[in-house]
C-alpha cells in the first residue's frame, strides 16, 4: 500500500510508481492503455478492496483507529481521496497528485511556495479569481506580480531574472482563448531562472487534451469543478507535479491548512473522471460546430479550432484538441446582454466544463472582479460573450442560439441569400432608415396569412385541461390591411357574402375602451363594457342574422380599439380571405383572428420586425430556412396572445390550441394553463409525414355553442364527462409517445394512430358532438377501405379527418374521394405541419419586381382607367385607399380579384414572406 499522496509516504517512493496493471504475456505484449481506457479503469493495485467492490467506496470518516497505521485523520489522508489522487496522477502522466477543495484552493496551495520579495510573471488574460488571489498576495505578502501577454514567449524575457520564483500560465486563456507556447516558455524559464517554477492552470483543457508536465511545466493545476467532474455537482481542485521536493511542500500545506477534498467529493470526482474523454469528445465537436456557425455569420470568434485563430499552430503542437470554451464579440454590450438573456437551452452561468451548455458575459460575471480599467487595458471586450459548450444535440444548441441572435436583432434574414447573416454593427444609418420604414407602418399595406389546423386528438377535452394534438394544414386565411386617409376604418369579408362596412373612427365608442399599453397583457376576461358598447353602436347596423360577419367585425373592432395607443387612431381597411372552409372545424376563426390581430398590431406600430441585414457573402451552416423564424418568438407570442382575445369573442371559451397552431405552425401537443398541471405547447416531430383526408360535411355549426354544450354536459354529468376527459388524455399521451418513438415501425405507428382516432371519435360521440353526416363519412371511409376517421374541431357537422396509410393505393383514394363527392361532401387531401403566421416583408428590396414596384419608363404616364357606369373597379378602390402609400404597387385590387385557387400562388410570388 503506497499511495503517493500520503504526505508521510513522500520521499519513500520512487517517482512515477503509480502502476495500473497492464496484463501482458511474453508472446503477445500489450500496448499501454489509451487515455479513455485509463479514465474508465480505476485501479490501484496497492489498494485492493477487501470485498472486491467495483466502485471505490466512500470512506466517510474523520478518524481512523489505531496508532502508526497508514491513515489516522482525513485531513491528512483518506482512502477515497488516495484512490482519486492515484487516478489523477495516472491520467496526467504525473508522479504526484493532490485533490483539494476547489481550483482556487489548488492555486492557493501553490502560491504558498512563494516568499516576500519573490517575483511572479503571469499572463494578462487570467481567470478573474486567479487575478484576485494574485492581487491579494501582492498586497499582503509582498510578492511582485508582472502581467504580460504570454502569446509571445519573447514578451517574458525582460522580466525573467534571479528574483523570478514563479511563472503562471494559462493556455488557452479564458475567455479570449489566447495561446501560450508552454514548451518554449518552460525552456526559456529553465535557462534563465533555473529555480523558478513554471505553473500551468490547465482547467481549459483537462489532462485529456493537454498535459503540460510533458512540456516542461513543474506544477499543473486544474479546477476539477470543470471538465474533470463534468457535472457541476461538486467543487474540487487538483495539483500535479513530478518533483518530489515540490510535492512534499504541497502535501505539507494541504495537511497544515486542511483544504484537502472531502471523501464524498473525492468519490464524485472519481466517478466524473471515468467519462472525461467521452464527454470532451462530444463537447469539442459541438463547440467546433458553434464556433463555425458564429464565424460564418461574421462575428469575431475566439476558438483555436477556427482556421484564422492566431495561436492555432502552437496550440496544436502542445494540445490534442481545442476544448469546448469559445467566445465571440458582438460589438455592443446591450446587444450581448440581449443575446445572453434570450437563450433558453444555454444556461446563464459562470464556470464551464459541464455537460450542460452555458453562456455568460465574462465582464459582468466570471471576470467582474477585475477592475474595468484593467479589463480595458488587457483588451478584454466588455461585449464579449463566452460559450461553454456541453453534450446536448448540436442542432438544439445552434437552434437556441440562433433564436437568441434573431430576437436580439444581431442577425437577420437576407432575402437574396435566403439565410441569416449578421446585421452590420454600427451601420446606424441603415438601421435608422429601416426603423423609419417600420415606424411608418401605418402608411404601408400589410399582407399577412395564417394556417388552419386539424386536431387529431383532444378537441373539446382541451378546453377542460386535456392535452390536444393538432397540426397546421396547408389551407390559410389571408388578411390585408390597406391604409385609408379619410378618418375611416373599414372591413371587407369576401368569404362572408362579400360583407363590407366602414366606420368613422370618431364614431367608435372610445369612452368604453380601456386601452392596453404595449407590453401589457389583456386580462383573462373580455371587457364586456366594450363588447356591449360596440354591439350597441358600431355593430347595431349589422343584421343579427349575419352572425359570421357580426362576430368577425366585433373581434376586429375590439382589437382595433383595445390596441389603440391614445395618440391618433390609425385608419385602414382590413380585408380577409380564406382558402379554408369557414366554420367547418378547421380553425378558420383562429386563422382569421391571427390575421386580424397581426394587422392591427402592425397598424398600431406595436410589432417589431427584424430589419433586413445587408447582404453578406458568408456561408451559413444551416440548410435553407424558407423564411421560417424571421418573426422572432417574442413577437409571435405577443400576436398569439391577442389572437386568443379575438378567439374568445368568436368561440366564447377557446382553449387556445387553434390560434397557437395558426401562429406557430407545425404540429403541437397543447395543454391549456389553469388546470393544476404542466401546461404549454411542445412541438411534435413525425407528424409532417402523415397524410390526411379532410372531409367537409358541409353542415354548418357553431363552435361557440358546441363548446358551451360540452361545458353544460360536464356540469350535469360530471362523472361521465370527467371519465371521458381522462380517457382522451390517455389517448393523447399514447399518440404523443408513439409519434416520438423513433424505434416504432411505421406500420405500427399508423395502426396505433388509427386505433386511437377511432377511440377518440367514440368519446366525442358520447359527448354529443357528432352528426349523422359525420357518421356517414366515417362509415364510407371504414368500409370498404378500412380507414380510421374521426370528427375534427368542434364537430356538430364541419369536418372529419381520415388517416391515409402510406400504402393506400391512389386508385382507392380516388374511389373514396369520388364516393364522398357523390354524397355531396367536400374532401380535401391535405398536408400538415407547414408554416405558421407569415407576414409579407414590407421592405421594397424583398418584393418581387412584377408585383412589387412598377416603375414607369421615361415619359410614361399611368394609363387612365375607364370606370364602368355602376361598378367601381377594384383598382379604383385601391387607389382611393392607397393615396400616398409609398412606392409599392397596391395589393388590395389583386387581393380581391384572385380566385381562391390562385390566392396562395399569387401571395407567395409577391416577394419574401417572413414566418414564425
Ligand atoms: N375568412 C373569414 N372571414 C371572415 N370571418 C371569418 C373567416 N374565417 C372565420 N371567420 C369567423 O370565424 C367564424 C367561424 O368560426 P367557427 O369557430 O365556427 O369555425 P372554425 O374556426 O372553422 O371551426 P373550429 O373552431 O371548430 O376549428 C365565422 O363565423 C367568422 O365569424
Ligand atoms: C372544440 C375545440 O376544442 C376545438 C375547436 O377547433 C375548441 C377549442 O379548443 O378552443
Amino acid at each position: 500500500m503506497a499511495p503517493s499522496i500520503d504526505p508521510r509516504a513522500l520521499g519513500k517512493l520512487p517517482a512515477h510508481d503509480l502502476p495500473t496493471p497492464e496484463p501482458e504475456s511474453p508472446f503477445r505484449p500489450r500496448k499501454p492503455y489509451r487515455f479513455s481506457t485509463l479514465c474508465a479503469t480505476v485501479e490501484n493495485p496497492d489498494m485492493k478492496d477487501q470485498y472486491g467492490s467495483s466502485s471505490v467506496p466512500i470512506y466517510q470518516t474523520a478518524t481512523f483507529k489505531g496508532v502508526g497505521e497508514q491513515y489516522d485523520y482525513s485531513r491528512s489522508g483518506n482512502p477515497t481521496r488516495s484512490h482519486l489522487e492515484h487516478h489523477i496522477a495516472k491520467i496526467s502522466s504525473a508522479a504526484h497528485a493532490f485533490a483539494v477543495s476547489s481550483g482556487m484552493a489548488a492555486l492557493d496551495v501553490i502560491l504558498r511556495l512563494l516568499k516576500p520579495g519573490d517575483e511572479v510573471i503571469a499572463g494578462d488574460d487570467l481567470y478573474g479569481g486567479t487575478n484576485r488571489l494574485l492581487t491579494y498576495i501582492r498586497t499582503h505578502v509582498g510578492v511582485t506580480i508582472r502581467h504580460v501577454d504570454t502569446t509571445d514567449p519573447d514578451n517574458l524575457h525582460p522580466f525573467i531574472n534571479e528574483k523570478t520564483a514563479m511563472v503562471l500560465l494559462e493556455s488557452p486563456t479564458n475567455p479570449l482563448l489566447k495561446i501560450a507556447d508552454l514548451a518554449t516558455i518552460s525552456k526559456d524559464v529553465k535557462e534563465r531562472a533555473p529555480d523558478a517554477v513554471v505553473v500551468v492552470d490547465n482547467t481549459m483543457m483537462s489532462p485529456y487534451l493537454q498535459r503540460p508536465l510533458e512540456h516542461g511545466a513543474d506544477i499543473v493545476y486544474d479546477s476539477a469543478t470543470k471538465y474533470l467532474s463534468g457535472h457541476h455537482d461538486l467543487m474540487a481542485g487538483v495539483v500535479t507535479c513530478n518533483r518530489d521536493d515540490i510535492a512534499k511542500k504541497i502535501a505539507f500545506t494541504i495537511n497544515a491548512v486542511g483544504n484537502a477534498l472531502t471523501p464524498i467529493d473525492s468519490f464524485l470526482l472519481l466517478r466524473g473522471i471515468k467519462t472525461l474523454a467521452l464527454r470532451m469528445d462530444r463537447q469539442q465537436s459541438n463547440a467546433q460546430a458553434v464556433a463555425e456557425y458564429l464565424h460564418s455569420l461574421g462575428f469575431r470568434v475566439h476558438y483555436p479550432g477556427l482556421p484564422d485563430h492566431p495561436g492555432r499552430e502552437i496550440h496544436h503542437r502542445i494540445a490534442d484538441g481545442n476544448g469546448s470554451v469559445l467566445s465571440f464579440e458582438t460589438g455592443n454590450v446591450q446587444l450581448s446582454e440581449k443575446i445572453v438573456g434570450g437563450t433558453r437551452l444555454w444556461g446563464i452561468s459562470v464556470s464551464f466544463g459541464c455537460v450542460n451548455s452555458l453562456i455568460s458575459m465574462p465582464c459582468v460575471m466570471s471576470h467582474a472582479s477585475i477592475d474595468p480599467a484593467v479589463r480595458a487595458a488587457r483588451g478584454l471586450p466588455e461585449d464579449l460573450i463566452r460559450l461553454c459548450v456541453g453534450i446536448e444535440d448540436p442542432h438544439d444548441l445552434l437552434d437556441d442560439l440562433e433564436r437568441a441572435l434573431i430576437d436580439a436583432g444581431a442577425i437577420g434574414l437576407d432575402a437574396s441569400l435566403n439565410k441569416y447573416v449578421r446585421v452590420p454593427e454600427g451601420d446606424a444609418l441603415t438601421q435608422a432608415v429601416q426603423k423609419l420604414q417600420l415606424e411608418s407602418a401605418e402608411e404601408k399595406e400589410w399582407l399577412v396569412s395564417a394556417p388552419g389546423k386539424v386536431i387529431l386528438f383532444g378537441e373539446h377535452a382541451v378546453v377542460h385541461g386535456v392535452t390536444a394534438i393538432a397540426a397546421s394544414v396547408d389551407l390559410r386565411c389571408y388578411g390585408l390591411a390597406t391604409p385609408r386617409h379619410d378618418n375611416k376604418v373599414s372591413i371587407h369579408l369576401q368569404d362572408i357574402d362579400n360583407f363590407r362596412h366602414e366606420w368613422d373612427v370618431d364614431s367608435l365608442p372610445w369612452d368604453a375602451v380601456t386601452p392596453i399599453a404595449p407590453g401589457e397583457e389583456h386580462p383573462e376576461q373580455l371587457d364586456e363594457r366594450l363588447v356591449d358598447a360596440l354591439n350597441k353602436t358600431a355593430l347595431n347596423v349589422i343584421d343579427p342574422g349575419q352572425k359570421a360577419a357580426h362576430g368577425a367585425c366585433l373581434a376586429f373592432l375590439y382589437l382595433y380599439m383595445t390596441l389603440d395607443r391614445n395618440e391618433h387612431h390609425p385608419t385602414f381597411n382590413f380585408a380577409a380571405r380564406s382558402t379554408l372552409p369557414v366554420g367547418a372545424g378547421l380553425g378558420s376563426s383562429a386563422s382569421y383572428s391571427v390575421c386580424a390581430a397581426t394587422a392591427s398590431l402592425l397598424m398600431h406600430r406595436r410589432l417589431e420586425l427584424p430589419t433586413p441585414p445587408a447582404p453578406s457573402s458568408s456561408e451559413h451552416v444551416h440548410v435553407s430556412h424558407q423564411g421560417r423564424r424571421a418573426i422572432p418568438p417574442a413577437t409571435a407570442e405577443e400576436i398569439n396572445r391577442w389572437a386568443f382575445v379575438a378567439e374568445k369573442i368568436l368561440h366564447g371559451n377557446p382553449s387556445g390550441v387553434d390560434n397557437s397552431v395558426a401562429v406557430f405552425g407545425g404540429a403541437l401537443a397543447y395543454t391549456r394553463p389553469g388546470f393544476g398541471k404542466k401546461s404549454g405547447m411542445e412541438g411534435i416531430q413525425g407528424f409532417k409525414s402523415l397524410k390526411f383526408l379532410l372531409t367537409n360535411s358541409k353542415v354548418p355549426r357553431d363552435t361557440k355553442k358546441l363548446v358551451a354544450g360540452v361545458g353544460q354536459k360536464k356540469a350535469e354529468e360530471p362523472e361521465l364527462v370527467n371519465g371521458i376527459m381522462q380517457a382522451i388524455q390517455s389517448i393523447s399521451d399514447e399518440a404523443r409517445r408513439a409519434l416520438a418513438d423513433p424505434e416504432l415501425p411505421r406500420d405500427a405507428l399508423l395502426s396505433a394512430l388509427s386505433g386511437l382516432m377511432k377511440e377518440n371519435h367514440q368519446h366525442l360521440v358520447t359527448l354529443g358532438v357528432s352528426h349523422p353526416f359525420l357518421e356517414n363519412i366515417r362509415e364510407k371511409t371504414a368500409s370498404p377501405h378500412g380507414l380510421a376517421t374521426k370528427l375534427t374541431g368542434a364537430g356538430g357537422g364541419g369536418c372529419a379527418v381520415t388517416l391515409i396509410p402510406d400504402d393506400f393505393k391512389d386508385a382507392h383514394l380516388q374511389d373514396l374521394i369520388n364516393t364522398l363527392i357523390r354524397e355531396n361532401f367536400q374532401p380535401y387531401l391535405t398536408s400538415v405541419g407547414g408554416s405558421g403566421l407569415g407576414i409579407l416583408s414590407p421592405y421594397p428590396e424583398h418584393r418581387s419586381s412584377g408585383s412589387g414596384r412598377t416603375p414607369l419608363g421615361p415619359g410614361q404616364v399611368t394609363p387612365p382607367e375607364t370606370p364602368t357606369p355602376r361598378e367601381i373597379s377594384p383598382r379604383q378602390i385601391a387607389e382611393g385607399l392607397m393615396k400616398g402609400s409609398g412606392d409599392l404597387e397596391p395589393l388590395y385590387a389583386p387581393f380581391l380579384s384572385r380566385t381562391v385557387a390562385e390566392l396562395p400562388g399569387w401571395a407567395s410570388e409577391l416577394g419574401r414572406w417572413m414566418y414564425v
